[in-house]
């Protein structure tokens, strides 16, 4: 079933591109968080993402709460792993590693984290998830057999499959902190092969150049991370990026 966030995305593509900004529940404490989210909302994004690598779920369930009593935008639990299920977030982006060599990472986690979902009763987004080189912290956590950079291919023909499957969301992932954004051709070759999928793309985006490259390529959520923990004007970054997009 189709949830209030997904709708939510599905209403803003139909005018323009949507700006994620991920925020990692290790990097600061959830009062901090609250403060990047707030000015990450100034700047125009569009939700908030909140998920980590290696991080624990009373982090994540701590951040949520923070957020949740303070901002309307939608919060959407990026999961690092089974434990990282929050009720305070409203949706979790439920996402099988499909280039994992481990099955713990495609179906395992989704089937022992599929019991706190309901429980928690937040809104699933079926998801595939697909790391290319670099692949940072998670392409090693993940056993990732990594995409390589010039094969737009292999992608996407991993984003028919998952569209065949049933998932709605395709996630292009070059690893947070990535030195190198996931190449403009990949992210085309993704978007024609597949008919309704909406392409998330992120890792290593850090201007609004980059970010505007990877939007007019075809991404539909461009999400940005780390630019928010390095830079000391939150509001200003984003918008940077933000406008970008929105030229496309
Ligand atoms: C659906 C459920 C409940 C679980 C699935 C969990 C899966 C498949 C996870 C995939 C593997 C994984 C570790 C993903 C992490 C994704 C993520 C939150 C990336 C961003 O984190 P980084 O910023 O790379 O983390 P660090 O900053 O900690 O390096
Ligand atoms: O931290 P950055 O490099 O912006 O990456 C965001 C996201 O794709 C990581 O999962
Ligand atoms: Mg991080």
């Amino acid at each position: 079933m189709i949830g209030i966030v997904e709708n939510q995305i599905k209403d803003i593509l139909k005018n323009r591109k949507v700006h994620l900004t991920l925020i990692d529940p290790d990097e600061q404490s959830a009062e901090d968080a609250v403060k990047i989210a707030k000015e990450a909302i100034k700047g125009g994004t569009d939700g908030i993402m909140l998920g980590g690598s290696t991080v624990d779920g009373e982090q994540v369930d701590k951040t949520a709460k923070a957020l949740s009593e303070s901002i309307e935008l939608p919060i959407i639990i990026f999961p690092g792993n089974t434990s990282n299920v929050s009720h305070y977030a409203d949706a979790i982006f439920f996402m099988s590693f499909l280039n994992s060599n481990n099955p713990y990472w495609i179906m395992e986690a989704q089937a022992l984290g599929s019991i706190s979902v309901k429980k928690a009763g937040i809104e699933a987004i079926p998801m595939g998830y697909m790391v290319v080189e670099p692949g940072g912290t998670v392409g090693w956590i993940g056993d990732a057999k990594l995409v390589p950079r010039n094969k737009p291919k292999i992608p996407a023909a991993y984003a028919m499959s998952a569209e065949y499957l049933g998932m709605r969301f395709f996630y292009l992932e070059a690893g947070s902190g990535a030195d190198k954004n996931i190449p403009p051709e990949m992210i085309a070759y993704s978007k024609k092969a597949t008919t309704d999928m909406i392409l998330v793309v992120g890792g290593g985006i850090r201007t609004g150049e980059t970010a505007y490259e990877v939007a007019k390529a075809g991404a539909d959520v461009i999400v940005t991370g780390t630019v928010v923990e390095e830079t000391e004007d939150v509001e200003a970054k984003i918008s940077e990026i933000v406008n970008a997009i929105r030229k496309v």
